[in-house]
């Protein structure tokens, strides 16, 4: 299979790949983390400098320390000449303080580094993903893009700023060390060299197994975060239907799994500490003796053999560092490729190169042959000729699922028709720039979500640069001004504290001001199902009539009553429109919007 069968976010979920697959998701990896390291080359030139000199001088210390136990003591035992002595103190000092000094400047520059990465992607992931067009949200859920955002970018964090940066020190300790100790004494180099097989084969195990144990820990942490996230987003329903016991019983399972995929990892480090001091004792205690039996015939010096332990214990000391990159690595690979695949997606909706200007708008639309399905596989809308006229205003009716929000949502472009074009005063919205149509077409949708911010905040989002008196102007227009300076703090209030908090009804006026703020030449909405007591109707109503005056407006309609604002209304079933006529004609001619009309009448009565 090619790589396009893993383009952008396809295939995330499949555990295998093909050969091309796993390449080109590995191309894309790299092509991004090149992309957030490219700005930053001097830095990673620096850090290397430092790094590199900090731990050459880290292995010049127990050659030091043989040369003032061999050559400096001596000079003072026997001569009573101090300045080698004093002499090497100094240098110790000085190769000790050095280092260190070095080490702590290496960790604020590998910070440094890891932290303008991280700036970079999660802006990056925001940015991108906040632009993606609505088929991409509405195929991905939120879940998975907070993952993104969340447990991805840690595990790439932790890879930059801790387990790389420790690897490569515990690496270049590793190498400097072993070549110290095999210029001072190579027969102990050969006693570290010799653990090779059995360091090895430890590492081996530890690393298979543990990448299975991670492996497992990360699929069970998954569950945990679509169990919690799953039952506090639906909370309503979880208290309404008494399902509380029935989480406890699920979150109880997945907790226990994960308690049992942590210990398993865990236990792994059980085996591998004592392993690695065990190797690194046995080394020790093969270079004594070796370096003891030479020091007796004379052909090693005490001071030699001192340095020589002394490097054998410092080459064990990190190796788990080495163990334990491997596993973040593996960790971030995961991470960086479902990243990738979320920058790799393209916004389907996208701005056209060259926009056609738009001049003031009479709001005219036109369905010109439109077709439209979510996939290749249905058709929702199915050659779809329509053409509604600037200021109309336009009640879609239709049973559930029969295309109403599909309609509306082609017209605000939240998606492009399969085939066939969409006009807004004879241009096609595909020609129009995001800002133009923007401006022109304005979706109310039925959620009319409030942002953390201000009453007066929320209402200027209709045109950011609105002023106090023209928020409230829009507010009174429809009718939310008496309501709004009741709050606490009036247009101030905040709407998610304690006292600002406002009801469905009062949120839907607050989107109407929006709405009427930003003033568009189409208005579509989709109207609100929730029940509202009457007098909150009869409100929501009255502010309809004066948003809806002077421009096109189409409302999926879930009450008849609203339907009596309209001059036409269209019904709608299986994708086609089936009827179409003023209310008073669809009534008179006795079809499916005179039945539900009649039915509702009496519902009434
Ligand atoms: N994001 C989507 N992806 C795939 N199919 C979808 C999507 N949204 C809607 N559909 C399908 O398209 C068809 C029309 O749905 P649409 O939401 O337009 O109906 P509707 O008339 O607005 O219904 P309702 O009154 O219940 O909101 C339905 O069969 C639905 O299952």
């Amino acid at each position: 299979m090619s790589g396009e069968s893993v383009r952008g976010t396809q295939g995330e979920d499949r555990h295998t790949y093909s050969r091309e697959e796993s390449r080109a998701i590995r191309r894309r990896s790299l092509r991004l983390l090149g992309s957030l390291l490219r700005p930053f080359r001097k830095l990673i030139a620096l850090t290397a400098v430092v790094v590199v000199v900090s731990s050459a001088l880290s292995a010049i210390g127990p050659s030091l320390i043989a040369y003032g136990i061999d050559t400096a003591l001596p000079r003072v035992i026997s001569e009573g000449d101090w300045v080698p002595a004093v002499g090497i103190t100094i240098a110790y000092l000085a190769v000790g303080g050095g280092g260190a000094a070095l080490l702590g400047w290496y960790v604020v520059l590998i910070a440094k580094l890891t932290q303008s990465v991280m700036l970079e992607l999660r802006t990056r992931i925001f940015r991108h993903t906040q632009r993606l067009s609505l088929e991409f949200h509405e195929g991905y859920t939120s879940g998975r893009i907070i993952s993104r955002q969340t447990s991805d970018l840690e595990s790439i964090q932790e890879l930059l700023g801790g387990s790389l940066s420790e690897l490569i020190n515990a690496v270049l300790l590793g190498v400097f060390t072993l070549a110290a100790l095999c210029l001072l004494d190579w027969r102990s180099g050969l006693v570290v060299v010799s653990m090779g097989v059995p360091l090895a084969l430890l590492l081996w195990w530890f690393i298979v197994q543990s990448q299975k144990g991670y492996r497992a820990t990360r699929v069970v942490s998954a569950r945990l975060i679509v169990q919690f996230v799953e039952t506090m987003t639906g909370i309503r329903a979880v208290q309404a239907f008494r399902r509380e016991k029935r989480n406890d019983r699920e979150f109880a399972k997945v907790s226990e799994d994960y308690r049992v995929a942590n210990l398993r990892v865990i236990n792994l480090f059980g085996v591998l500490d004592p392993g690695l001091i065990l190797l690194g004792n046995i080394s020790i205690a093969l270079a004594l003796a070796w370096g003891a039996l030479r020091v007796l015939d004379g052909s090693l010096a005490i001071g030699v053999l001192l340095a020589a332990l002394l490097y054998v214990r410092n080459f064990f000391g990190p190796l788990e560092d080495v163990a334990m990159f491997l596993n973040s690595y593996q960790a971030a690979v995961a991470a960086l490729e479902k990243v990738s695949g979320v920058l790799e997606e393209e916004p389907t909706v996208e701005d056209p190169a060259h926009p056609v200007e738009l001049g003031s708008v009479n709001g005219t639309l036109k369905f010109d042959n439109v077709s439209f399905g979510y996939d290749e596989h249905t058709t929702v809308l199915n050659d779809c000729n329509l053409k509604i006229l600037g200021g109309q205003t336009v009640a879609l009716v239709g049973t559930t699922g029969a295309g109403k929000s599909t309609l509306a949502k082609l017209i605000a472009r939240f998606y492009d028709p399969s085939s066939g074009r969409l006009l807004l005063d004879g241009v096609d919205l595909r020609d129009l720039s995001s800002t133009d149509l923007h401006r022109a077409i304005v979706m109310v949708t039925q959620e009319a979500y409030l942002f953390s911010g201000t009453v007066a905040e929320n209402i200027a989002l209709g045109n950011p640069d609105a002023t106090a008196e023209e928020i409230q102007a829009a507010a009174r227009a429809v009718g939310a001004d008496e309501f709004i300076m009741e709050l606490p703090d009036g247009y101030d209030t905040d709407v998610n504290k304690r006292g600002g908090r406002v009801s469905a009804g009062q949120r839907q006026l607050i989107s109407f001001a929006r709405a009427f703020l930003a003033n568009p030449a189409v208005l579509i909405l989709d109207e609100a199902t929730a029940s509202l007591d009457l007098p909150s109707e009869r409100l929501v109503q009255d502010a309809l009539q004066r948003l809806l005056a002077d421009r096109t407006a189409i409302i999926i309609a879930h009450r008849l009553s609203t339907v009596a604002i309209a001059d036409r209304v269209l019904v709608m079933e299986s994708g086609r429109v089936v009827e179409d006529g003023s209310p008073q004609q669809l009534i008179s001619q006795g079809g499916r919007f005179s039945h539900l009309y009649r039915a509702w009448k009496e519902s009434l009565s």
